[in-house]
């Protein structure tokens, strides 16, 4: 493998970082999905993870909100070691990640989906029963995170009926719902079309301005990618082979040959 050295973070320790992971390793029997990777994200940025198909960047998101174990490496989150922590405990810790369509709540509507993660992250309990006192608070608030999204003029709809872009929309706001301060999303764009990818990326923009979120974000939409990502860390057979900002990471030859192959006319 070649060997390219622009990780311009290479002086920041992960442990110290709002999101970092040590030596992050994670196998499949003999495939290396995610080997010895040290990534470190910044207060405030947005921070995008690259890389071919089967470089790893699923199987790194599914270790940092504890989806899968690591093999082998640790993961933090603003000074503690989150490492061992159980998926249900990481939303209380300011840590969230965009639910997925197979998450929604099908039937119930688009707000008392969002009410019901604002309301199990307030009371740490998951309640279905929406309808006690003591909810205008997390009534409000949901409303306000659908207004923040642009899906509060679709907020009696039932979760099935909605359409792609609009369910990922609902995957955002609920992730919004658990008030988090890292935000991760998994291609938020999949599946869009050119206007509604622009919206998307338009509404990341402004909520990581607006809300001061941290993002980390894999993306396959390399347009997208560029135009927005504050830092790209590019994975490569489960390793980062470089981290630094597009115009690092679009200017670098190697990068270009050795690893984004196809994308390279999207450069
Ligand atoms: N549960 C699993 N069991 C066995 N191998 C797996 C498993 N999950 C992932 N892998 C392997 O780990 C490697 C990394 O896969 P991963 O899905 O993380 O890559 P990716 O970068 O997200 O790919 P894509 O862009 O295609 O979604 C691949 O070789 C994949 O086949």
């Amino acid at each position: 493998m070649t060997n390219i050295t622009i990780d311009t973070t290479a002086e920041l320790d992960p442990r110290d970082a709002v999101l970092g992971t040590v030596n992050l390793t994670r196998r499949f029997g003999g495939v290396t999905a995610v080997d010895e990777v040290n990534l470190v994200v910044e207060p405030g940025e947005l921070h995008a993870i690259i890389g071919p198909n089967g470089a790893g960047k699923t199987t790194l998101f599914n270790l940092i909100t504890h989806v899968l174990a690591p093999s082998e490496g640790s993961v933090w989150l603003e000074g503690r070691d989150i490492t061992d922590f159980q998926q249900e405990r990481r939303p209380h810790l300011g840590l969230a990640r965009s639910f997925q369509s197979n998450q929604l709540f099908n039937d119930l509507t688009v707000i008392e989906n969002v009410r019901v993660v604002a309301q199990t992250t307030r009371t740490g309990t998951f309640r279905l029963d929406l309808f006690r006192d003591g909810e205008q608070l997390c009534e409000d608030s949901a409303l306000s995170i659908l207004e923040r999204v642009n899906i509060d003029n679709i907020r009696e709809e039932k979760a099935r009926n909605l359409s792609h872009g609009d369910q990922r929309r609902l995957g955002i706001a609920m992730a919004l719902a658990t008030e988090p301060n890292v935000l991760l999303l998994d291609e938020p764009t999949s599946g869009m079309g050119p206007n509604e990818t622009q919206a998307t990326a338009d509404l990341i923009a402004s909520l990581q301005s607006e809300l001061d979120l941290t993002v980390l974000l894999i993306e396959h939409d390399m347009s997208i990618v560029l135009s927005m990502s504050d830092r790209i860390s590019v994975l490569n057979q489960g390793a980062i082979i470089a981290t630094g900002s597009p115009a690092e990471i679009r200017g670098n030859e190697d990068v270009q040959n050795a690893y984004l192959g196809g994308m390279k006319e999207e450069l």
